[in-house]
Parts: structure tokens; sequence; C-alpha cells
């Protein structure tokens, strides 16, 4: 291979393509875009850092991105989401003429953190004369946050010390975070700061990711111009919801096999995700507990025929207990220990800090027996009258991607398009003015005008027949026969 990559198996390309091609026929969304935009080439000179699930689906994202005449490189954005088969079918390349050597992905599933931010730096740091990424598509935030903070590190001369176990804001992986950057700064100072120069702008993918970014712009410190792909409204009311209604079964069914029916579970969080969740599991016969915070998701809950309780009030009911928050500390260590025996305990929220698992690892005594990768058994007070155990699932990471393979591609064609929709939106408009449809350093959501042209890349596959206004009901509601159908205001 004349390309640098790091994945597990090359010999699973084969597979991979297999998958990739039946992909292609579930994702019209991207397809269409290859199609539209092809000829003209709006990527040529994009080099785009990707740190996003290494799935069937976000190969077919990657090859769209080539296709359109991008440079990429490749991390997934968690340790156990990678599909081994679609990274290597990718790093061999589909053989078109926009992508004749294949893409460098550096992604395998069950990485360790060192191997993940490792990956992280991989897809940030560009071959000597290649002049580095110019775009980055970004899952929940993890490349932009290494960049702004080796630009953060180098502008004080110096990376802080890091924390200690028990320190406020510890967490292992931060000292992962800090020893690469202190490495990189000790190895070529000045290089995080050179990367941002180069970077036109970031296309976020997650609700969590676009918290962070809406967190740096309030504080002055985004670097270059951010695109919120999660508020597309053909992103967020379609993959958060319809994504994890078919994804967190397929997890749960993977992982444990425990029949749902019958069972009470319990969903933290009635957002988008939230919701699809609670439909999925409610269709499986499960009765529904949720948990919120904001009481208006609370009425959404129970007007949709939820009980809405404290998690503290469920811990004895629950035989399943799901995340959902993007928040953190939602199920803790002493909620665990009040769980029945072999309750099952997921989370599908972007990130591992919403189930407190190092506190889990501390209980005096708890034994970690692993089931089968991504499915462990944790028994507390063994040996004694109260032995009881739970079963955690991806280790506290979104299980329907560590347990299973994500969201089927007809949902993602969705996201991606937007993904790409926003990748050409920043890049071709770099260097334009505000005043004349540039980006400045603010976080910017697609004008409902393009939401609704992905929504209309995708009707034909389920076979809508979409009624037309006429001109008078269109002048009735003030609005084009052709779109935008609803003011920015409106709530879907
Ligand atoms: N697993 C996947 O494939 C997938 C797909 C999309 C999004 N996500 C991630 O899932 C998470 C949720 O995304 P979303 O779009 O539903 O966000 P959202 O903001 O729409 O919903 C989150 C809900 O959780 C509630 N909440 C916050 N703290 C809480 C607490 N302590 N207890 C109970 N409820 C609480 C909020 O009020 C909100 O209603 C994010 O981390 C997002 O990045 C994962
Ligand atoms: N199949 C998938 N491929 C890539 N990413 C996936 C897949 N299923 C869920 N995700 C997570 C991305 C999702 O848009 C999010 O918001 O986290």
């Amino acid at each position: 291979m004349s390309i640098d990559f790091k994945v597990a198996d090359l010999s699973l390309a084969e597979a991979g393509r297999h998958q990739i091609r039946l992909a292609e026929h579930e994702m019209p969304g991207l397809m269409a875009l290859r199609r539209e935009y092809g000829p003209s080439q709006p990527l040529a000179g994009a080099r785009i850092a990707g740190s996003l699930h290494m799935t069937v689906q976000t190969a077919v994202l990657i090859e769209t991105l080539t296709a359109l005449g991008a440079e990429v490189r490749w991390a997934s954005c968690n340790i156990f989401s990678t599909q081994d088969e679609a990274a290597a079918a990718v790093v061999v390349g589909n053989g078109s003429p926009e992508n004749p050597a294949g893409v460098p992905v550096f992604a395998w599933k069950n990485e360790s953190l060192e191997d993940y931010w490792w990956t992280a730096q991989q897809i940030l740091t560009w071959p000597e004369g290649s002049g580095g990424p110019n775009m980055i598509l970004d899952d929940g935030g993890d490349a932009t946050m290494l960049l702004h903070k080796g630009v953060e590190f180098e502008a004080a001369g110096e990376v802080p010390e890091n924390p200690q176990e028990g320190d406020d804001g510890y967490s292992y992986e931060y000292t992962v975070i800090l020893d690469v950057l202190r490495r990189s700064l000790a190895e070529t100072p000045g290089r995080w700061t050179e990367i941002a120069k180069g970077v036109r702008g970031v296309t976020e993918e997650t609700t969590t990711g676009v918290l962070r970014l809406y967190q740096l712009a309030a504080e002055g410190r985004l670097l270059f111009p951010a695109i919120n792909v999660n508020d597309s409204v053909t992103k967020s009311k379609f993959d958060n919801k319809y994504g994890i209604r078919h994804s967190l079964p397929d997890g749960l069914n993977r992982a444990t096999d425990t029949l749902i029916g019958g069972k009470v579970a319990v969903v933290c969080g009635y957002g988008d995700v939230g919701k699809g969740a609670a439909e999925a599991l409610r269709g499986q016969g499960a009765r529904v507990i949720v948990t919120e915070i904001d009481p208006i998701c609370a009425l959404q809950a129970a007007m949709d025929g939820y009980q809405v309780a404290k998690l503290e009030s469920v811990l004895g009911q629950g035989d399943l207990f799901i995340t959902a928050t993007g928040n953190k500390d939602i199920i803790m260590a002493d909620h665990m220990a009040k769980m029945k025996h072999q309750a099952i305990v997921g989370n599908v929220g972007h990130f591992d800090n919403e189930i407190d698992m190092a506190g889990l690892a501390r209980v005096p005594g708890i034994r970690k027996v692993e089931i089968k990768p991504q499915v462990h058994e944790w028994v507390f007070d063994e040996g004694t009258d109260s032995q009881r155990s739970i079963i955690v699932l991806s280790e506290g990471r979104l299980l329907n991607l560590g347990n299973a393979t994500g969201h089927p591609s007809f949902v993602m064609s969705n996201s991606f398009a937007n993904q790409t929709i926003a990748q050409i939106e920043l890049f071709t408009k770099h260097g334009t003015p505000v005043e004349d449809g540039g980006y400045a350093n603010q976080v910017y959501v697609l004008p409902k005008v393009l939401d609704e042209k992905v929504a209309r890349l995708h009707l034909d596959a389920l076979g809508v027949e979409l009624t037309e206004l006429t001109k008078s009901q269109a002048e009735y509601l003030g609005v084009d026969a052709a779109g935008p159908f609803k003011p920015e205001h409106y709530r879907y």
C-alpha cells in the first residue's frame, strides 16, 4: 500500500466492500450528492481529518467525500465502534479515479485509550509537504478539542501537570491526552498552532460535540468556523431518534439476548435519543420508566404514556437501565449497588461519563467478569448472602456501536448528506466575507432549504408521494411553493 494506515486486518477488505456496496443502495442521499457534485469536484483541494465511528455507513461517507475531490484521513471517535471490515475496505479503496490509492484509516475495534489518542494525532498530522488538514469532520469533538488544547498549551509554553486520581476533573483518559500533548510540544513545538492556521472549519455530527463547540464559541476560543450538523432537522430528528430505535435493541440482543418484553426498562433522558430508545423498548413489550430534568421533556414522556420518576425511586424495579442524556454522572456506583440481580446497564450517550465506571471499579470487593467482549458482569459482595451482580455493556460506552453496528444505512444517509453539504459550505466559502455569506469563527446550522433538500433526497426510496402547494395555498401560508415550508422557529 502506498498510503499509511493502521487497521485490524486488510484481508477483511473484500467482505467490507460487499457490505459497502449494499449500503450504497440504502444511502440515496449520499449517492445523489455524488451524482450532483461529482462533475464540479467542489472538495478538490480539501484535506479532511475525519473523527467519526468507522462503520460501513461511514465508509460510504468517506468515499462520497473523495468522489467530490477531497483527500481524507480517518479515525474512529470511539474505541469500540469500528467495523474492521469497513476500515479495511476504505484503506484498499473503491478503485475510482478520484480515490485510486485508498484512504488512510487509523481505526480498529477494541483500541486502548493510548491507541485512540494516537489515531487522533494521525488524522491531524499529515505527511510532510501535504499542507496538513484544512477541514475537520468531527463526532463528539475529540479531534477539535485535541487541536484546541494543543494550541492553548503551545501558547502557554507548557502542558499542565497530570491531575491525580481524586482531583476534581480527574479521568485516566485526560492524563493520556496531556501525555500526548506533552510529548508533542517537546518533539515539535508549535505543531498544533501551525495546523490550526490551515483549518478552514469543522462540521460536528452530534449533540455532545455541538455543546463543546458552543462552549468554545461563547469563550471566544473557537479557532475556525463550525457547522452544527446535529441540529439539521434531517439529522437529529432522524438519526438520534429513529436510528437508536433500530440500533438499541440490536445492541441489547447481540449483547445479552435477554428478553425485553415484560421487563421494566428505565431510560434516563427523553430528548431525541431517549424518545427513540423508549419507543424501541416499549415496542419490545417493556414497561418503560423515564427520568428527566427538563419539565417539557418530562411532560412529553408522561403524555406519551411513560411513567416519569427519579432514578433513585426505581432502582429496585428496573431490569434494564439505559442512559441517553449527553450529561455526566447519571448512573453512579451506589445506584448500581442497589439494582436487581443481573440488571443490565448500558449507555447510548456519546461519552462514557454517563455511567460511573471508575466508581464501580472502586467498590470494595467488586469483581469484573468478562462474559464476552463488551459484556461484563460486575459481582458485588461475592461469597456473602447478599452476592448479586449487574451486567454492564461496552464498559459504559455507547452500546449500539460497541455491542452492535450502529444505526442503519438509510438513517445515516440523512445525517451524512448534511455532513457532506456542510463540508462543501465551509470549504468553498473560505475567505468569503460574512456579509456575502461567508463564515466567522462561530457555530452555524445549515439553512432550512438545504435541510429540506436532504429530506427530498430520501423520499423516493420510501415510496413517498409528496403533495404540492398550489400558488394560492403558498400565498395563503406566506411561503414559496418550492419551500422552505416552515419558519426558523418551527419545532418538528
Ligand atoms: N448512540 C448514538 O448512536 C447516538 C446518536 C445520536 C446522539 N447520541 C448522543 O446521545 C446523547 C443525547 O443526545 P440527544 O440528541 O438525545 O440530546 P438531547 O439534549 O435532545 O436529550 C438529552 C436529554 O437528557 C436530559 N437530561 C440531561 N441531564 C439529565 C439527567 N441528569 N437526568 C435525566 N435527564 C437528563 C435533557 O433534559 C434532555 O432532554 C448525546 O451525547 C448525543 O451526542 C448518540
Ligand atoms: N452506523 C453508524 N455509523 C456512524 N456513526 C453512527 C452510526 N450509528 C450511530 N452513529 C453515531 C453518530 C450519530 O450521528 C451521533 O450523533 O452520535
